[in-house]
């Protein structure tokens, strides 16, 4: 049946029945909870397919999995009269189908327009798809999720992000963890220097994306919780409510999109999703293109692969592909020329589109420092508490850097939130004017360094979770981004989980070890499928997948569902999915089932296997007891820790960086002891043989080996090297502090005098350290004994600093090699390189000269006494004839003669953005001075320095 013709039959009868329907639904409640309940599921899919209500809606229909059918028809019912007129129509004419149908089946689609109004005006249709997508894109914040999905005040609880915008970009190789690289654009080089990159604020990114003007495809990317999807939410809200607006916007994710599993259409896949515009949909898509913006979020959780090399052509919306096909077409044109795309991802997953398909690259750098401290005011219930918070996050630099990202400072402002006496006697010093504490662990580089170390932190109030009942008084505020997330966890089962809302907060914590006790399966089987989908790089996860592991949701929504793995809400047809509120907590989890069975003496890994797989339990049993005898429990722990950091190791992405930095933390017994009841005590006590009294043990030794050695190991890369720092940070290394104040030393000190060459150091430490301050433009390491291999370690951060003075180095050919891959990195700021007397030699300078050729950051090369002859000054003559940036060469005695001159004069023909050229004691004779005196007239822009 022709579905238009049948809608226009119908007409009549909806603009009869506007008023009374809501009112009959009142009337009619208790007969229609009676008589109806059974049909809650299919009623509830026609009427959202019908697009009467929306994903929320939905969600808050089923309650989680937590109503009876009763309860969610009632739900219904409320949900109806919020919607209006129209969807209480809707719903009575759908109840005759259902009885018609045995309770659950589903009816085809169009039965569920069967008798609406019909909406063939435009404007009125255009008017209900702003209204439909504009509830479907309410702003949630993770703050308000337990009360519901309720939405956040615009100006309330958002907070404005920082954004950059590039066009043009290569993508970047992924080498750490993205949490590692967050920040790092917040640099105040990266503020003025990038060239290519520009700050930005949402507004401009909204006005650009919703002008009249198609601007093809354009790229968000961001990591994990930093707000992409939120971006996509305020923007689509903007444009629901603007009247003016001459776009059409339709909103996907990828997610949903993975559900589509036959060949389909473009026309066909928007009007399965927006069925309301179905009369009108040829209609957008033959008009003007360029009105139209269709939004693609979650391009990272897309299983499909997108071959843009042979996909076959296809310019026609009505023709059947497979969904990669649909989008590889809309991406490069063929399908609606002229259309705005914005396609999110997280930034692993940039590359899967190729970058010359990219018009505008936005990037989601998130919150700046002025930003975070917004947020915490705006989430914390008095001006005291969030200054409290952010006090204590500033002083910690480790948890700064991840503020940066809004999902972490939500995790941030739960663990610390509920923290009362903590806050609150930390608040009141601070509005009595008390001196500041303190930094903890790794200190700020502004501040000055002092030659002790710094003190313990100062206890000027008890951490509310740190405390527990046996241990009241014995702790202080987390130390540690581990203990951060302990406290986290904490939070949520002791505070929000469901069943725990009485009681003072002092009796809930005393509690706490009861409840973690009792949590402890539920968590030990969470966390094996966060590990295990950690090592599949899986961050969705299917009921199946929920089964695999024991977990039933309606016990898991009881302790904590909603604020540590979400439902997704993507269809109503479809299986549903589950992903951990961030993937830090998915990681975390890991960690902590990771830690559960290796203290316990099982092997992680075995726990992931499915059960047919498995040897029956008592031989499983007997044989762990005899693999824990002959090894003994200690070693046996060893070997578990060292599998888990030789697995990370073996992935260049680091992207199981995390998860170790969370291993070492638990493997700290203070860190534990937040969870206090969640391990089991006994193999605990045996293994760290505590000596005083009531007295933590300390860092286990073993650990603090293993990830020293890892410092030493010379086949690791170096951002491994730099993530055993920030294990080591986690595991509260004594010594950390300390050797972090010697090398804060060195980088004062060096502004002011070149210290002595210093015996060997552990320059893996000094990157740690660099890439947790932001605040320093240039690096300044001259005559320090830094070899080759002390600069491989420093590659991470090499790259983002506009000043490199690394004169008087022994670093040789290796050492320039080195240089060269920070020159060809995409993030490359390096403006001036000074490598006085480095030892390059030509061969060095031929490295060199290759990546400036490709590099376009470097304006200031200053390479005196470096031996490069007239075959260095040969390669530079190749590098002048390629590179349009440097401005100013100095290459005072170097051994070049007449022969090196003639050539770079020969290059300098060529190149006019060359300014300075200063060649002081080379090996020039008075007739060569003379050349290039003549040579130097006729290019007045260029100052040539030479004397015989
Ligand atoms: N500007 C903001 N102000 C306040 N909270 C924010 C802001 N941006 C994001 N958040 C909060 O951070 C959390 C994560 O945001 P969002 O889901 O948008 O991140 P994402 O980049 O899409 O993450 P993913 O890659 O995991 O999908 C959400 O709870 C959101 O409410």
């Amino acid at each position: 049946m022709d579905w238009s013709v049948s809608v226009t039959c119908q007409n009549k009868d909806s603009v009869m029945a506007v008023g009374p329907c809501g009112r009959e639904l009142q009337e009619q409640r208790v007969k229609l909870v009676e008589d109806y309940s059974r049909h809650v599921t299919s009623l509830l899919e026609m009427l959202y397919r019908a697009g009467e209500v929306t994903e929320e809606d939905v969600s808050l229909v089923r309650g989680g999995g937590r109503l009876g059918e009763r309860d969610r028809m009632r739900m219904l019912l409320d949900v109806l009269q919020g919607r209006g007129e129209e969807a209480c129509h809707a719903f009575l004419l759908l109840l005759p189908t259902v009885t018609a149908t045995p309770a659950g089946t589903h009816l085809p689609e169009d039965a569920a327009h069967h008798g609406r109004r019909p909406q063939n005006d435009m404007q009125e249709l255009l008017k209900k798809h702003k209204g439909i997508l504009g509830r479907q894109h309410s702003l949630t914040d993770y703050l308000n999720i337990r009360g519901g999905a309720s939405e956040c005040r615009e100006g309330g609880v958002f907070t404005e992000i920082t954004l950059s915008q590039r066009v043009g970009y290569t993508v970047p190789l992924q080498y750490q963890h993205e949490t590692t690289e967050v920040g790092d654009a917040f640099r105040m080089v990266g503020l003025e220097g990038g060239r290519h990159e520009r700050m930005c604020e949402f507004r401009e990114v909204c006005q650009s994306l919703l002008s009249a003007r198609g601007e093809g495809v354009m790229l968000l990317s961001g990591v994990a919780g930093s707000g992409k999807t939120t971006v996509v939410r305020r923007l689509v809200r903007e444009w629901a409510t603007d009247a003016d607006s001459q776009k059409v916007i339709f909103s996907l994710t990828f997610r949903e999109l993975n559900l589509i599993s036959k060949p389909q259409s473009l026309h066909e896949l928007l009007s399965v999703h927006y069925s309301h515009l179905r009369p009108i949909l040829s209609h957008i898509l033959a008009s003007d293109p360029a009105k139209i913006l269709i939004i693609l979020d979650g391009l990272d959780e897309f299983c499909f692969p997108l071959d843009f090399a042979r996909t076959p052509k296809c310019s026609d919306p009505e023709l059947a592909q497979s969904v990669g096909e649909v989008v590889v077409n809309l991406i490069k044109g063929n399908l609606l020329p002229g259309v705005s795309l914005l396609l999110t991802s997280r930034p692993h997953a940039i590359s899967k589109v190729p970058p010359q398909q990219v018009t505008v690259l936005y990037s989601v750098l998130g919150f700046s420092s002025a930003q975070q401290q917004q947020y915490f005011e705006r989430s914390c219930r008095s001006p005291e508490v969030a200054a409290a918070v952010w006090r204590y996050v500033s002083s910690h630099q480790p948890l700064l850097r991840m503020c940066h990202i809004p999902a972490f400072c939500w995790i941030v402002t739960t663990a610390l939130r509920d923290c009362a006496s903590f806050l609150g006697e930390d608040a009141a010093a601070l509005s009595a004017g008390s001196p500041p504490e303190e930094p903890v662990g790794v200190t700020a580089l502004k501040d000055t360094p002092s030659r002790t170390p710094p003190r313990p932190p100062a206890t000027p109030g008890m951490n509310a979770l740190l405390m527990t009942a046996g241990t009241a008084g014995k702790l202080d505020k987390p130390a540690t981004v581990t203990e951060i997330y302990c406290c986290f966890l904490k939070a949520v089962l002791v505070f929000h989980g469901k069943g725990r809302e009485g009681g003072s907060q002092v009796s809930r914590l005393q509690d706490a070890p009861r409840v973690l006790r009792e949590t402890r399966p539920l968590l030990r089987d969470l966390g094996a499928m966060a590990f295990k989908g950690l090592l599949e790089r899986r961050f969705v996860f299917s009921s199946d997948d929920l089964g695999v592991f024991s977990l039933d949701c309606r016990e898991l929504s009881q302790a904590f569902l909603v604020e540590i793995l979400q439902e997704d809400r993507v269809s109503l047809t479809y299986e549903k999915s589950f992903h951990f509120i961030h993937t830090s907590v998915q990681e975390f989890l890991a960690a902590l089932y990771y830690v559960l069975e290796a203290l316990s003496g099982s092997d992680p890994f075995s726990g992931l296997k499915p059960a047919a797989m498995l040897l029956p339990p008592a031989l499983r049993k007997a044989l762990a007891a005899t693999t824990r005898r002959l090894l003994g429990q200690r070693r046996l722990l060893l070997r578990h820790v060292k599998k888990a950091f030789h697995w990370s190791e073996r992935h260049q992405s680091g992207h199981l960086d995390l998860f170790c930095r969370f291993v070492s933390g638990l493997l700290v017994p203070r860190t534990r002891l937040i969870l206090e009841g969640l391990f089991p005590k006994e193999p605990q006590k045996r293994l760290f043989r505590s000596h005083a009294h009531r007295a933590l043990p300390p860092t286990p030794h073993f650990l603090l080996c293993l990830l020293q050695s890892q410092l030493q190991c010379k086949g690791l890369s170096p951002e491994r090297q730099v993530n055993a720092c920030y294990c080591l940070y986690e595991a509260q290394d004594p010594g950390l502090s300390q050797r972090m104040q010697g090398w804060l030393q060195l980088l004062v000190q060096q502004a002011q005098v070149v210290p002595q060459v210093q015996a060997e150091r552990d320059w893996s430490e000094l990157a740690f350290l660099l890439q947790l301050n932001p605040g320093l433009p240039e690096l300044s390491l001259e005559a320090q004994g830094l070899d080759a291999q002390g600069l491989r370690r420093l590659l991470p951060v090499l790259p983002l600093f506009s000043t490199l003075r690394l004169g008087q180095n022994p670093l040789g050919p290796e050492g320039a090699a080195v240089l060269s891959s920070a020159l060809q990195s995409p993030d490359c700021r390096i403006e001036r390189l000074w490598v006085v007397a480095t030892g390059l030699g030509c061969e060095g300078l031929k490295v060199l000269a290759e990546a400036l050729k490709q590099n376009s950051t470097v304006v200031d090369l200053r390479m005196a006494i470096n031996g490069i002859g007239d075959v260095g000054a040969a390669h530079l003559a190749d590098l002048l004839r390629a590179n349009r940036t440097l401005k100013d060469i100095r290459l005072r005695d170097n051994q070049v003669t007449d022969k090196g001159a003639e050539l770079l004069m020969a290059a300098l023909i060529d190149n006019t953005t060359l300014e300075y050229l200063w060649m002081y004691d080379n090996k020039f004779s008075k007739e060569g001075v003379k050349k290039l005196k003549e040579f130097a007239k006729s290019r007045p822009g260029l100052d040539i320095k030479v004397c015989v």
